[in-house]
């Protein structure tokens, strides 16, 4: 029951979250770091709804949506309004440990990397979930994207935990629920509106990080 899992001050629709992403580009293309790192906040709290066992996971992600909210805040601000400035900012200040690990332990551009990777599980995620039938099951879903994405990144232990807690994921129609989209007709309509500009975010920032050979950042 999805009651049993949120409660009433915690809901919110999945939509809002995922407009959020929507709404990180420019009109030249560039990729809002405000908007993207509201989009995660969002996610971050949906998945907490889903249980505690999910906890290690959001406390990684808020640590670095942190990490990208303080340089947003900081005295170089302005630099960091989008993933283009970004980049560009930190390369030319010499601000990033590119081949290995150094000064720079949480430059702004290892750590948006880290939750654009994350981006790609979810694209593969939500594509599963949109094609899917009441037969199949949200933990084997997850658990596909992330073997195909996130997973080469992460270490065994890693691995293993996260393994452990995809199959703590509510079935289908709870999920389906939590997300508080409507129907399931809806739900699909709504993933067929937004995973486009979804892909679209993340083909942006992987082509930029491929170009600065970015995309390695230890
Ligand atoms: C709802 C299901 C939730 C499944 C989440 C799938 C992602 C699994 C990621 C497992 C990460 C484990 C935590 C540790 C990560 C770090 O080691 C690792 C490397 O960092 P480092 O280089 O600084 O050491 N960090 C990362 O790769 C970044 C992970 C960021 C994960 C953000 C996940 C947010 C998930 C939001 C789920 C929302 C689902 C909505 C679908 C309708």
């Amino acid at each position: 029951m999805a009651g049993a899992v949120m409660s009433e001050d915690q809901k919110f629709c999945l939509r809002e979250v995922l407009d959020t992403f929507q709404s990180c580009l420019t009109e030249n293309k560039e990729v809002r770091i405000d908007q993207y790192v509201a989009g995660w906040r969002g996610l971050v709290r949906f998945m907490n709804s889903l249980g505690s066992v999910f906890s290690f996971i959001s406390k990684d992600a808020v640590n670095k949506i942190q990490i990208m909210v303080n340089y947003r805040n900081g005295e170089n601000g302005e630099h960091y309004a989008t993933v283009q400035s970004m980049v560009k900012y930190e390369l030319d200040k010499g601000l990033v440990d590119i081949t290995k690990r150094g000064s720079f332990p949480e430059s702004g551009c290892r750590t948006l990397l880290r939750l654009h990777r994350a981006l790609r599980w979810l694209e593969l995620f939500l594509e599963r979930l949109r094609t899917s039938t009441e037969v199949d099951k949200t933990s084997v879903m997850c658990s596909e994207a992330y073997n195909e994405s996130l997973a080469q990144f992460h270490p065994w232990i890693i691995r293993k935990a996260a393994g452990m807690a995809f199959c703590a994921l509510p079935g289908r129609p709870t999920f389906f629920e939590v997300m508080n989209v409507g129907t399931p007709e809806q739900v699909v309509a709504m993933l067929g509106d937004a995973l486009p500009l979804i892909s679209e975010v993340y083909q942006l920032t992987q082509d930029l990080y491929s170009q600065h050979n970015l995309l390695d950042i230890p």
